[in-house]
């Protein structure tokens, strides 16, 4: 199941430096594992904005809440998903 998420974050401006350095390096680490599985497909950085487009590829609406729930930004991020289904002009096997 591919799910578009829109992912904005705010972290609070007076957050210590070095705290919000370590939950960005811990972010990090967690997406590129994502990546890595092939659950997070793609991320795509909004010009100008501390935002991300991405696309999962995951098994259930569960699964892709508790990979959400579970970013160390979650606390400081507002989140927007839409379903995707395959385009019927897409020409790639693996839109699925
Ligand atoms: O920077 C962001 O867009 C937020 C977040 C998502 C992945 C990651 O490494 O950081």
């Amino acid at each position: 199941m591919l799910f578009h998420v829109r992912m904005d974050v705010n972290i609070p401006l007076d957050m210590d430096a070095a705290v919000a350095a370590e939950i960005k390096a811990r972010e990090k680490a967690y997406s590129q594992g994502l990546q890595r599985s092939g659950k997070w497909r793609h991320i795509w950085r909004l010009a100008g904005e501390y935002a991300n487009y991405s696309v999962f590829d995951v098994d259930s609406n569960q699964e892709l809440h508790d990979i959400l729930t579970e970013l160390p930004l979650y606390p400081y991020m507002r989140i927007s998903v839409q379903p995707l289904c395959r385009h019927p002009s897409s020409i790639r096997e693996d839109d699925r």
